[in-house]
């Protein structure tokens, strides 16, 4: 059972676990501080204890492991698992993370930790079990959070800040959301002195939070690390020096912690820890990085080039890298924060080594452009330049990813290390499509040069390549080419065929639809960001390059922030180096919360912000901006209408799953309410919320009441995020762990197309005078009689006879068989058979044949034959206005129905009832005459593809056919002759 009910009865499950196996939840805050102290055995502060308990519990690898773990904590030094351990790191946050050497220094060996076998990987039973009390979640804390503090005195420091998105959601990590409950507050919030210790004295550490602290909320001690040079991390790993913690309730983290023998340390002991560090300035030893940095940025002249440079940049990058000389030694006299140049531009990759991250791809990149001549052109000593057509093997390339992470960059620097003369093209300036396509080239003006390029043979084969430079084509932005339709990228296509230089393309989204038909002509290769750690060195090379004091953690924050994208990371450094020389980590996250409100926000992001954990934190202004952030798409986003076939057993709703964001929210306000009783109010509320911000949302559309806009978003999305706000997790199985896009728009738009090819249909049995009724009447009772009559014989009859009796019946109703395809389209739903099931291939492809063959002499569309001149083309719904029975009354006014615009005549259709079918028809010609509008016929034919006549031609057989027709035709055509 994978559905809500089977969350529910986990819910109830684990209720009833935790009363079995948990202790009784103490009840009070006396209670609960008591509880602290006697919980605490892990700390390296009540040593003794700690240890006896442990030999009671633990195996002796155990006891061990925390033996060294005192012993550590009181010279506040890491421990030394962090060295002995390389391998098997499971920190996603610290993959590149190398430990600074000097953090080994002051640490004793212990025999325990070489014992230990890493077997992480031995106790996943047991973090299956803990989830229930992992210490994340603090579920199994008291439920009722003591009062708070009488406000934040000194201890609020760090909360200044509005909270970092998605962060401190409690870092359960995976497989800990099920049980994720609020954190509560901190028992003491607010109450204690912050202590400002020495700027780096955490430098070299690594810290796990679990559990709630005693003041300080996890944010804010987040900070105070930060602040201190210390790093945070998520889970522990060997790379954890302490697991700060101030009541050990278990858990998973605590529990790897123990067996892995981290340290554990209480808020206390980090903030002594912080205080004895500012008296004697001293640093503690396990930062050699950052000391380099001061020493460097002490003996260094402000502006003026590094020493060290050259030996910092070798240090970073242990593999010899060209990067050294390239970072050391900037090209030109601008070292130092004067230069003119942008440091995205002095700092840029000078060899592929120097790109961070992606490195297999440039590798891919390199080694496809050098064999490019030998493959795509015949270079031997019979060369013609006959290119050879190895469908296997791609001309062009795509490079894809997001902005700013060494895309351009990469496809530059090969090409210059292989000899080829660049020759870039900004795709996105191509608009449209080509006249003549490939003629006139890639969009036409831009691209004459472009098809020169790509074909011409004189530069390429003829000529003795020895003295010219072989080219090769960057186009970028592919993504952005013709804003309206593909043809810039038909275009580039056509190109790349006849193409006698490689082509390297560039995107920021290869899934984009205007690429579709693209990347079957290219080698793919999709760029990753790289990590936040990789980012954070090669940020750091550019910071001592320029003489700037910036420790390690701020700059991983800046990469954090940035997103991957290396050119914000470096243009934000360059801005940050003009006002100071000296960065701490609090002037970066400043720089960054005040930057990120000018930056765009994604609806994802915007829906993340308002619904995750420190949801509930965020100011009402951010809110607002948040939702307003894209007032069309945050709403879709959080009330996802999504239908889809699941093979569960969501049997309720036959089949069909309709799941919305917001319903997978835990909601932290329904704090540890296992029965689920809350969490069907708050999202009985949220989902009211969203229906009264969808009648706002049809004022503001439909009445444009655009003043109405801060109340609709605030019952769309402010309110139902501030109901539901939490963790976000699955409901059923299978189902990825994200927010996911409106299936709105989809329905919308089909929504659209199917009126639009009604209309068209309509429009036809209108023109045949058989049926005399609105869109709305043709959809509801005409459609499925028609569709029998269409269907039915070529089920039943013998074929001929079938195709025979519904060519007529098309015939006679003006149905085209395009309108065919639309009323079998339009006749399908979900669980019921398709209208077509059950005709033999043989059969349909006889129908057509038949109905081509006699479309020459048919008159269908006879609606589609007028224009009215001055108008280019007749809209269809005019002309099924004009072909409409027409109320006595608004006859009488003569040209309204022409006056009309669409939309109105759209909606008039639609809320017509069915009062009208039966007037008789009238033509509001008259109305049109009088008005000086002159109805003619333009004497096309029906339209059929495969009827290659002359103008001319069909001219005659039109006028003749509408003869023919006499009765009904004729007497449509020549009324409107009129
Ligand atoms: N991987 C990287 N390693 C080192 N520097 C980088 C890297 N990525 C980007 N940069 C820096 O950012 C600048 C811009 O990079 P580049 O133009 O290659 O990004 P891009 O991915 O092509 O972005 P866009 O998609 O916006 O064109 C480079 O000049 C360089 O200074």
């Amino acid at each position: 059972m994978s559905d809500i009910r089977k969350w529910f009865m986990k819910q109830h499950d684990k209720n009833n676990n935790a009363t079995k196996t948990d202790p009784p939840p103490e009840k009070n805050v006396s209670q609960d501080s008591s509880s602290r102290r006697k919980t605490s055995k892990y700390f390296a502060n009540d040593g003794k204890k700690v240890k006896d308990e442990m030999e009671a519990e633990k195996t002796p690898v155990k006891r061990k492991t925390q033996k060294s773990s005192e012993q550590v904590h009181d010279d506040v030094k890491p421990p030394l698992a962090k060295k002995l351990h390389k391998g098997d790191d499971d920190d996603d946050d610290e993959e590149d993370f190398v430990m600074p050497s000097a953090s080994k220094k002051s640490v004793e060996v212990t025999p325990a930790k070489k014992l230990k076998s890493g077997s992480g990987r031995g106790v996943v039973k047991k973090v299956v079990d803990m989830q229930e009390n992992d210490g994340d979640d603090d579920d199994d804390e008291v439920a009722a959070t003591p009062a708070k503090g009488a406000g934040r005195g000194r201890g609020g420091r760090g909360s200044t800040a509005a909270p970092a998105a998605g962060r401190g959601r409690g870092g359960g990590g995976r497989g800990g959301f099920m049980n994720f409950g609020e954190r509560k507050d901190p028992p003491h919030k607010g109450e204690k002195e912050v202590p400002d210790g020495a700027p780096d004295c955490l430098a070299g550490l690594t810290f796990v939070m679990t559990g709630t602290l005693d003041s300080l909320e996890r944010e804010e001690a987040e900070v105070l690390i930060k602040r201190h040079g210390g790093r945070v991390t998520g889970s522990v790993s060997k790379k954890t020096n302490y697991l700060l913690v101030d009541e050990d309730i278990g858990g998973r983290k605590s529990e790897k912690a123990k067996e892995l023998g981290t340290t554990f340390l209480n808020e206390d002991g980090l903030f002594d820890i912080i205080r004895k560090s500012k008296p004697t300035k001293t640093i503690p030893p396990a930062d050699t990085k950052t000391k380099t940095v001061e020493k460097a940025a002490a003996s260094q002249p402000k502006g003026s080039p590094l020493k060290l440079e050259a030996k910092e940049a070798k240090k970073v990058d242990p593999k010899g890298m060209a990067s050294g000389a390239s970072y050391a030694k900037p090209k030109g006299e601008a070292l130092g924060r004067g230069g003119s140049l942008t440091w995205t531009e002095k700092y840029k990759p000078k060899v592929p080594n120097d790109i961070i991250g992606n490195q297999s791809l440039v590798k891919q990149l390199h080694d496809w452009l050098m064999q490019w001549n030998e493959i795509f052109l015949n270079a031997g000593p019979k060369g013609k330049g006959k290119k050879q057509n190895d469908s296997a093997t791609k001309k062009a390339v795509l490079l894809s990813g997001t902005p700013g992470i060494g895309k351009s960059t990469s496809a530059k620097l090969i090409s210059q290390m292989l000899g080829f003369q660049a020759i870039e093209v900004n795709a996105s300036d191509s608009r449209g499509k080509a006249d003549s396509k490939i003629i006139k080239g890639i969009g036409g003006s831009t691209a004459n040069s472009v098809k020169e390029l790509v074909s011409n043979e004189s530069l390429n084969v003829n000529m003795d390549r020895s003295k010219h430079p072989k080219s090769v084509l960057i186009m970028d932005e592919v993504d952005g080419m013709s804003a309206g339709d593909r043809g810039g990228v038909v275009d580039l296509i056509a190109s790349i065929k006849i193409s006698k230089i490689p082509i390297i393309c560039i995107c920021n989204d290869r899934y984009s639809q205007k690429l579709k038909s693209l990347v079957n002509y290219c080698l793919l290769l999709s760029y990753r960001k790289p990590t936040k750690q990789q980012m954070a060195k090669r940020l750091m090379q550019v910071a001592n390059a320029e003489g700037l004091q910036v420790n390690e953690i701020a700059l991983e924050e800046l990469a954090e922030r940035v997103n991957g994208d290396m050119r914000m990371a470096i243009n934000q450094l360059h801005y940050m180096s003009l006002s100071s020389s000296v960065i701490k980590y609090d002037d970066m996250r400043q720089r960054l919360l005040s930057s990120s409100k000018d930056e765009d926000i994604s609806p994802f992001t915007a829906v993340d912000k308002l619904f995750g954990y420190n949801g509930g934190k965020l100011r009402m202004d951010e809110r607002i901006d948040l939702s307003m952030s894209d007032m069309d798409l945050v709403p879709l986003l959080i009330q996802r209408t999504f239908e889809e076939n699941l093979t569960s057993d969501w049997g309720w709703l036959n089949g069909r799953d309709f799941l919305e964001n917001y319903l997978n929210y835990r909601p932290s306000s329904a704090g540890k309410d296992d029965s689920g009783v809350k969490r069907m109010n708050l999202i009985a509320r949220a989902a009211e919320s969203i229906g009264s911000g969808d009648i706002f949302n049809v004022q503001i559309r439909r009445y444009r009441q655009w003043q109405l806009s801060p109340a609709g978003s605030l019952c769309s999305c402010i309110i139902p995020a501030a109901l539901l706000h939490g963790q976000r997790e699955t409901l059923e199985q299978g189902e990825r762990n994200f927010n996911r896009f409106g299936g709105w728009l989809g329905k919308n738009s089909t929504m659209g197309k199917n009126f639009r090819l009604l209309e068209d249909v309509h429009v036809h049995l209108l023109a045949s005078r058989e049926i005399i009724s609105n869109r709305q009447t043709v959809r509801v009772d005409y459609l499925s009689l028609i569709l029998k009559q269409l269907i039915d014989p070529l089920r039943v009859l013998p074929k001929d006879e079938a195709v025979q009796k519904v060519v007529e019946f098309m015939d006679a109703y003006s149905i085209s068989q395009e309108d065919f395809d639309t009323i079998v389209e339009l006749s399908k739903f979900q669980g019921h058979r398709n209208p077509l099931d059950g005709i033999q291939p043989a059969v349909k492809a006889a129908l057509t044949k038949a109905y081509k063959q006699g479309s020459n002499l048919r008159v269908v569309r006879a609606a589609d034959m007028i224009t009215v001149p001055g108008i280019k083309k007749a809209p269809k719904k005019r002309i099924a206005a004009m072909l409409e029975p027409v109320d006595e009354a608004l006859a009488e006014e003569n040209g309204d129905i022409l006056a009309e615009n669409e939309e109105e005549s759209s909606d008039t259709e639609d809320t017509d009832g069915i009062d009208n079918v039966e007037r008789k028809p009238q033509l509001d010609l008259q109305s049109s005459s009088s008005k000086g509008i002159q109805v003619q016929l333009d004497l096309k034919n029906n339209g059929s593809s495969s009827a290659k006549k002359t103008p001319a031609a069909k001219s005659r057989k039109a006028s003749e056919s509408v003869e023919k027709k006499g009765g009904r035709g004729s007497g449509t055509a020549s009324k409107r002759k009129r």
